[in-house]
């Protein structure tokens, strides 16, 4: 089967913090698949999604994203790549909060004219109707969908815009950084529902972070960063 992502050889420390390291050996996902990247506070998640991510640059080794060597990349083409192929839902979501919920989710098309072309061809009426059928299908009510500023809408909407934004014009790749930390149970279960359904219509292979264990059977497949990676910690310089 084609891999997504490929690791190979990589180790990444963070420019002035000696205290910290991070190493892969070697790590596949197979396209489609959707895993649950598992690990405790602070034992190196977002770092490695920043490295998956292109956000980041290895000290050493290969990040491949559908087949594309991010590091051999400038950071121009490496931003171009990760705009392409990657959506990403962000922690905190990073909506801009003056922006309208459309606004917001067209963003990325910005700065990727093949996945705007996607998002054309899917929303028929352009990528203003993709983006509206994604809040539909991800159960945002009308007047969410029609609120002028995404910073109006409560955290659960709101999230739910940082996933339709990450979906739009499909991507191969979907990274999703703890974004059901701030639901209780009932509420992760209908997310995680509407999630794996959006990312199966759009072929988009699923990697999700979180330190919570007990979404493990919700996956295809659950590993803990420990087991894929090598992780150095001294703790902090003075
Ligand atoms: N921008 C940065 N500059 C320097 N060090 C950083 C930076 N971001 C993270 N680190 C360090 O990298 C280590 C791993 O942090 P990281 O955020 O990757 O962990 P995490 O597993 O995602 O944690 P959490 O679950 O709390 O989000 C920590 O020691 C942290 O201080």
């Amino acid at each position: 089967m084609a891999e997504a992502l490929a690791l190979t050889d990589v180790a990444f420390r963070w420019p002035g913090r000696a205290g910290f390291g991070l190493s892969v050996p070697g790590w596949r996902v197979a396209a489609g698949a959707r895993l649950l990247l598992l690990g405790e506070s602070g034992s190196g998640k977002s770092t490695l999604l920043s490295l998956i991510c292109g956000i980041n640059r290895p000290d050493r080794g290969r990040v491949e994203v559908d087949g594309t060597d991010l590091g051999a990349l400038g950071s121009t083409r490496r931003d171009r790549v990760r705009a392409e192929r990657i959506g990403v839902v962000f922690q905190q979501f990073n909506l801009l909060p003056y922006a309208s919920p459309t606004d917001n989710i067209c963003l990325p098309l910005r700065f990727a004219p093949e996945r705007r072309q996607r998002a054309e061809a899917a929303g028929r009426g352009g990528a203003r109707a993709e983006a509206r059928r994604l809040m539909t299908a991800l159960k945002l009510p009308e007047e969410a969908i029609d609120a002028p500023r995404a910073g109006l809408l409560s955290v659960g909407q709101q999230q739910r815009i940082a996933v339709a934004r990450a979906l739009i014009g499909a991507p191969p790749l979907l990274i999703a950084d703890e974004p059901t930390s701030a639901l209780d149970a009932g509420s992760q279960d209908a997310f995680l529902d509407l999630l794996f359904t959006q990312c199966e219509a759009a072929g988009t292979t699923l990697i999700m972070v979180s330190h919570d264990d007990r979404l493990a059977p919700r996956f295809d497949d659950a590993i803990r960063l420990e087991d894929i990676a090598t992780i150095q910690r001294t703790g902090f310089a003075a």
